[in-house]
């Protein structure tokens, strides 16, 4: 290897792990400026050697042309929906029916319900492949050029498994407002939401949008049989796929019984005003993958898993009353 391939090769490491440092784990090691330098001395050795450019390279995150629409892709596995609850009762109900198929002897896995929308990512060869929405569950719309953008999406695993994972996109807290605040500068209408913001920035066409819009992501399943790689349950898979680079929230908790799950979103629905991005609900899922086909799929959603929503903010009631008092 020449001296540019060795600077090339350096460069390309060094990005990926300060990448991943500062947008998978939120733990930055270096400063802003020092990634950013080294990131421009890339571009400019990419720009000299077009050859030498890394397919997985960080420069390439912000790629693709401005499409006319977006290709639809089949899911090789329906991403279905979580049935909800919306109160203790049925809690109660999902908890009694889950005990009288598998007994009583498993445990549950709480997690946060990330308010953004529902992406499948498709790794081949440990290269990011393609990315889609939900779209209505069978099929979605391709929008791997602007999956691409999210930093927190890795260009390439740690491994060079071939994989299909499930997340959420999400726009956090800080994103939502500037990005509201630039708008009403320029006298655009502001997006209701982060979630409306996200979905908006990834239905662009232009990659360079999607780019500037600071998304980010969490996986939080494997699409598929997670048996297929030697893993037994949820849980594993979870920390499985942060071995591979993957993005996943920390805030999981193992709960053995619905009061330990019912202590899991009392302390989130007082919390969650602390955290950088918006959840609308706790998501509870049977652990253990043969518990999970034991119990199975509804036509739409699994009856392993349930999303507790939390109720609808007050603001909401007080304008109702407004509306009724007037
Ligand atoms: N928004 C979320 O944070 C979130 C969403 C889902 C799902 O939609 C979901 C849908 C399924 F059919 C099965 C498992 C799931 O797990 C999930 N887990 C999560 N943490």
């Amino acid at each position: 290897m020449n001296e540019v391939e060795q600077r090339i090769a350096e460069l390309n490491k060094l990005l990926h792990e300060y990448g991943h440092a500062y947008y998978v784990l939120d733990k930055p090691v270096v400063a802003d400026s020092v990634y950013d330098q080294l990131l421009h001395e890339l571009i400019a050795l990419e720009e000299a050697n077009p050859s030498l450019i890394y397919p997985d390279s960080p420069t390439q995150r912000v790629g693709g042309a401005v499409v006319e629409g977006f290709q639809k892709v089949t899911h090789d596995y329906p991403m279905l929906s979580l049935s909800n609850a919306f109160d203790e009762g049925d809690l109660q109900e999902f908890d009694r029916k889950v005990r009288q198929a598998i007994g009583d002897h498993f445990s549950y896995v709480c997690e946060l319900k990330i308010d953004g929308l529902a992406i499948s990512l498709k790794y081949e060869n440990g290269v990011l492949a393609q990315g889609a929405t939900r779209g209505d569950g069978v099929v979605g719309e391709e929008i791997t050029a602007n999956l691409k953008t999210i930093r927190a999406i890795p260009l390439r695993l740690k491994e060079p498994v071939t994989i299909e994972v499930r997340g959420e996109a999400y726009m956090p807290k800080a994103s939502f407002e500037k990005l509201n605040a630039q708008r009403l500068e320029q006298n655009e209408e502001l997006f209701a939401n982060p979630r409306n913001a996200a979905a908006g920035s990834l239905r662009q066409l232009d990659p360079k949008i999607a780019a500037s819009r600071q998304l980010s992501a969490f996986i939080y399943a494997i699409g598929g049989d997670g048996e297929a790689y030697g893993i037994d349950g949820h849980a594993e898979m979870l920390d499985y796929l942060e071995g591979l680079g993957l993005p996943s929230n920390k805030e999981r908790q193992r709960c053995t019984t619905i009061e330990e799950v019912v202590a899991f979103i009392n302390k989130w629905t007082d919390n969650r005003g602390n955290l950088p991005y918006e959840i609308d609900g706790i998501v509870i899922k049977v652990d253990r993958y043969a518990h999970q086909d034991e119990l199975g799929y509804t036509a739409k959603s699994p009856r392993w898993a349930i999303a507790y929503k939390f109720p609808a903010e007050e603001v909401v009631t007080t304008l109702l009353n407004i509306e009724l008092t007037v």
